[in-house]
């Protein structure tokens, strides 16, 4: 949709509000035995199974590539009953150089990759070198672009320049799917964080997404509530879905299930999917996985077990 400063300009977010109705978000619900491992195999499908290190090389990302694949092993799936599922992750998300490599690697899986992009984490490029970072991506195979957005740009209260910046990326992506990187642990204020959630979904983000994982705060339940209502509010006005990627320290199980309630509570069943939502997380998946296994034999098994690569 075109530039509406009105939908957002008169928004205030009660920080106070916000943090007491996330805290009662982990006991909403009490996910129990068989139902909490379906909505843990539920989370996997959600993964944006990822690897953004320096010391990334070819060989971590194809193994990384195959536990995409093969989220859970196999003797705990046949425990579980779920063997026919296919369960795969949701995406492998990685850096612009490996993207050539994970998909080769993913050939015929269905498993869609997504490279991280526009000078990621901090943005701090020019904005040609960002819409070519895009576009060289989407040649390479991505078929989703995770963006940073221009911190500057809302630190400034510039949401004009800010919808343009994003509109840029959006077009760079062409018929990929366009993940936008808010870092609202940079953004200062929750006020912010719903005027940029506003701003890049008028712009025609698919996806709104907390953190990279690199700044100090990244993901968090009050982010999340303030986003996903900006999500349900942009929805009630437009009949359009917008996806939402919280990211970034996300590594137990507990954890996921908190996010699942809130999505749940917040946005409805219709985005418990993948198409909708996704975790950005390096490390939940095996957490998950011990979990499932304990599910199924009363122990814990050591996070070694479970190696993501
Ligand atoms: O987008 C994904 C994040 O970079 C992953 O963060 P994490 O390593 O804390 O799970």
């Amino acid at each position: 949709m075109g530039f509406d400063p009105a939908c957002f300009d008169r928004l205030r977010i009660n920080r106070s509000a916000v943090e007491r109705r996330a805290a009662t978000l982990p006991a909403r619900r009490s996910v129990k035995k068989d139902h909490q491992a379906a909505w843990l195999l539920k989370a996997i499908s959600c993964i944006d199974l990822t690897t953004l290190a320096g010391d990334d090389t070819p060989g971590k990302v194809r193994r990384l590539c195959h536990k995409a694949m093969r989220p859970v092993r196999a003797d705990i799936l046949e425990g579980l009953g779920v063997s026919g599922l296919n369960l795969t992750v949701g995406a492998v998300c990685v850096y612009h150089n490996f993207i050539e490599t994970a998909v080769d690697t993913l050939a015929g899986s269905g498993i869609p990759v997504a490279a991280v992009s526009t000078g990621f984490p901090a943005g701090q490029i020019p904005l040609e070198l960002k819409l070519a970072e895009i576009e060289a991506s989407v040649k390479a195979g991505a078929k989703e672009i995770d963006i940073v957005i221009s911190r500057a740009k809302v630190l400034t209260g510039d949401w004009r320049g800010l919808y343009e910046e994003m509109r840029a990326y959006r077009e760079a992506c062409g018929d990929a799917h366009v993940k936008a990187i808010l870092a609202t642990g940079e953004l200062a204020t929750l006020t912010n964080v719903a005027r940029a959630s506003w701003v890049c979904m008028q712009a025609g983000a698919d996806f709104i997404k907390t953190s990279t994982g690199k700044e100090s705060v990244n993901a968090t339940l009050p982010f999340s509530l303030v986003m996903t209502r900006a999500i349900r509010d942009y929805h009630r006005l437009t009949g359009y879905k917008v996806g939402y990627k919280p990211a970034g320290g996300i590594s137990t199980a507990k954890d996921a299930l908190a996010y699942l309630v809130l999505i749940r509570e917040e946005l409805g069943r219709d985005w418990l999917d993948p198409h909708l939502f996704r975790f950005g997380a390096s490390s939940l998946l095996g957490d998950i996985e011990r979990q499932l296994e304990h599910h199924l034999t009363g122990a814990y098994s050591a996070a070694h077990r479970h190696p993501m690569s």
